[in-house]
């Protein structure tokens, strides 16, 4: 099997890697020109056998965007687009439209496993026709972890479905950080009381409810880092939450957790809180209760 990727971020060199590892051949392409394989995607596509596999890995919106277009106008009838990308899934209802007026094939693959996922493998979650995800099993194969296929891959449905998933997938992780980072606060809050912080998150991975590969990670961060001396509170985000908690308004979804945990992320940007000066004004106006004088 010959497959080309788009895209040799830190995601897509990594996938380079573990799927020629699996004997799968790869053509890369990207624009620096320390990671490409090929100078441009014309010579990608030509290095590729008809009917033509592509898998997209750029970061999602006009990006990917712009190398679907480039595909579109590039590939034939009968070849496959994978976007292993980040993407909304309402942008895969596009995609594929667009390039099924060419009579290429669109596959959408929410991707999970981060850096770890060369030597781990990826979580994979695909959407689209049955037999153009048949067409792609090895690839999925090769990427996905070892064990037994429905333990990392499923195929979730109709186009849209796979990225649909990994949207949920990271509103779940957002929350479940969220959560370990709030018991972590707690914990190193009485230090008085509590001596080995880093200890009691080792100790809980195994045999606890709470065991998970998250807290696994949060460990690691804690030997690098006891005190997150060198972190600052600040967290970005990239969409997939925000995403989470529009299509929960849209169907009127319950979400309290996952929303809590995107909010904490906009709080952490904050160097004062306008909202909170509000309150405190509040409470001066109604009680006469003091408030703290900006410097
Ligand atoms: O998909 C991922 C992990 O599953 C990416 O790491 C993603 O960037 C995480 O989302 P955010 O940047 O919003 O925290």
């Amino acid at each position: 099997m010959h497959i080309g990727i788009i895209g040799l971020g830190k995601m897509g060199a990594n996938m380079r890697e573990r799927l020629r590892n699996a004997g799968i051949t790869v053509t890369g392409f990207d624009q620096n020109p320390d990671l490409t394989d090929v100078a441009t995607t014309a010579d990608l596509i030509a290095a590729l056998p008809a009917p033509r596999l592509v898998w997209v890995m750029v970061p999602s919106g006009a990006i990917t965007d712009s190398v679907i277009e480039d595909l579109s106008q590039k590939l034939e009838a009968g070849d496959l687009v994978i976007d292993g990308g980040n993407s909304r899934f309402t942008e895969d209802f596009k995609h594929g439209a667009l390039l099924e007026t060419k009579g290429i094939n669109f596959v959408d693959a929410g991707v999970s496993g981060g850096v770890w996922g060369l030597a781990n493998g990826y979580g994979l979650m695909v959407g689209g026709k049955a037999d153009q995800i048949e067409r792609a099993m090895p690839v999925f194969d090769a990427l996905r972890p070892e064990g037994p296929r429905d333990e990392g891959f499923v195929h979730a449905g109709e186009i849209g479905a796979g990225h649909y998933a990994k949207m949920v997938h990271n509103g779940i992780e957002y929350a479940l950080m969220q959560a370990y980072a709030e018991g972590y606060e707690l914990l190193d809050k009485r230090s008085d009381l509590v001596t080995d912080v880093p200890g009691i998150f080792k100790a809980w991975q195994r045999g606890t409810v709470v065991r998970s590969w998250l807290l696994e990670l949060l460990v690691r961060a804690l030997e690098e880092d006891p005190e997150f001396e060198d972190i600052e509170g600040f967290v970005e985000d990239s969409g997939e939450g925000r995403w989470t908690i529009e299509e929960a308004l849209a169907n009127a979804v319950p979400v309290p957790t996952i929303s809590a945990s995107i909010f904490a992320r906009f709080v952490s940007r904050q160097e004062d809180s306008p909202a909170m000066k509000a309150v405190a004004a509040l409470r001066n106006q109604f009680g006469g209760h003091a408030v703290k004088k900006a410097d």
